[in-house]
């Protein structure tokens, strides 16, 4: 049987992420971090541009472009998209796509239908062996948590459409959750409040750019008015608008709420000895909605556990793929029953 470590095979890492896709390949780390888009000439159905250069096209292309968003809540909406857009991304990480061997993160309520989903899509773009590694266990290798001593180590990665929480020890994952809850449901919160207040209708990338300038978890120490320009609702014309930190803050809450009970049930199902570790330990947040101004504080606030914001924490999940890659002896238990159920030649 040959080996998942065989030298002849390149090792690859990929967070399909609904907003970002990054790729890992044995040898050079993260080779590339690129929006989860691909940009279709609907006349001829041709591939246009994906990654960045579709990102390019949002907003401003014409009818006959259509820009593509295949992954919704952190697994695939869109299978054909999805094959096309990862193959692109592929061939632009790896000199050759023959003899690739893949690991893909995926949040833990994915069901097995969405995992062989992805399995599949991966083998299409060229995968000769495929594997699925939990997010947040990857998450928390990539924060370089010490996640094979006998210590309960915790981490929540918030996405664009997924959070998930995991506590773990000795290689394994004791209590793992995941919601259809993250950064983009904050920009859902943010624009339906603005057309509710001020009337306007608001593109995506403005509403992403309040959230990240002025939004902020906790009370603002500093009611800062941030301008931008939307479409009144009433004549269809450009209207400037002030939004303020604070109005952002209370708009953002309800959601961010929602993520805190998933916390404190993980916590509550966490083995009191792990929970104990955690507790004096503390949590560790990545993913990109980690950078969101507070949120470390509020989770601290609300949980009474200390809660640090990961290393690159946009980047922990592939990186904790990568490194899960490389401890080659420690890479069965983590992908356990991954690769008994999963696991295909071609
Ligand atoms: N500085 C910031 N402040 C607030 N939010 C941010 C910041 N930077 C990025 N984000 C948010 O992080 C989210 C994207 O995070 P990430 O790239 O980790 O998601 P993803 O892996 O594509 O999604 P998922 O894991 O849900 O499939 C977006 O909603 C983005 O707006």
């Amino acid at each position: 049987m040959s080996s998942i470590f065989s030298p002849l095979t390149k090792n690859v890492g990929i967070d399909l992420g609904t907003c970002t896709t990054q790729v890992y390949v044995e040898g050079r780390g993260v080779v590339l971090s690129e929006p989860s888009l691909i940009a279709t000439d609907e006349r001829n159905k041709k591939v246009i541009a994906v990654g960045n250069a579709a990102a390019g096209l949002l907003a401003k292309s014409p009818e006959t472009v259509k820009v593509h968003k295949p992954l919704l809540n952190g697994v695939i909406a869109d299978y054909n998209v999805t094959r096309t857009m990862l193959g692109y991304l592929l061939s632009k990480s790896v000199r050759s796509v023959q003899r690739l061997r893949i690991i893909v993160g995926v949040p833990s309520a994915a069901s097995n239908v969405e995992k062989r989903a992805v399995l599949e899509a991966v083998f299409q773009a060229g995968a000769k062996e495929a594997y699925l590694m939990e997010t947040a266990a990857a998450a928390a290798i990539g924060s370089n948590l010490p996640i094979f001593e006998p210590l309960g180590n915790m981490v929540i990665d918030m996405g664009g459409g997924t959070t998930s929480i995991a506590t773990l020890s000795l290689g394994g994952i004791a209590v793992a959750k995941s919601v259809h809850l993250g950064g983009l449901d904050l920009d859902a919160a943010i624009k339906e409040y603005l057309r509710e207040k001020y009337d306007v209708v608001t593109g995506d990338s403005t509403v992403e750019e309040i959230k990240v300038r002025i939004g902020s978890a906790v009370l603002p120490l500093e009611d800062q008015p941030y301008y931008f320009t939307g479409r009144g609702l009433d004549d269809g014309l450009l209207k400037e608008v002030a939004v303020k930190s604070s109005e952002i803050y209370q708009v953002i809450a309800k959601p961010l709420y929602r993520i805190l009970e998933l916390v404190r049930n993980v916590l509550r199902e966490t083995p009191p000895e792990l929970s104990a570790d955690v507790m004096e330990h503390g949590i560790v947040l990545t993913g990109g909605g980690a950078l969101l101004h507070g949120l470390d504080k509020l989770f601290s606030q609300e949980l009474r556990v200390p809660v640090m914001i990961g290393a690159n924490p946009e980047l922990a999940v592939v990186t904790g793929i990568g490194k899960a890659l490389m401890s080659r002896e420690k890479l069965p238990a983590l992908v356990e029953g991954a690769q008994h159920i999963y696991r295909r030649r071609f």
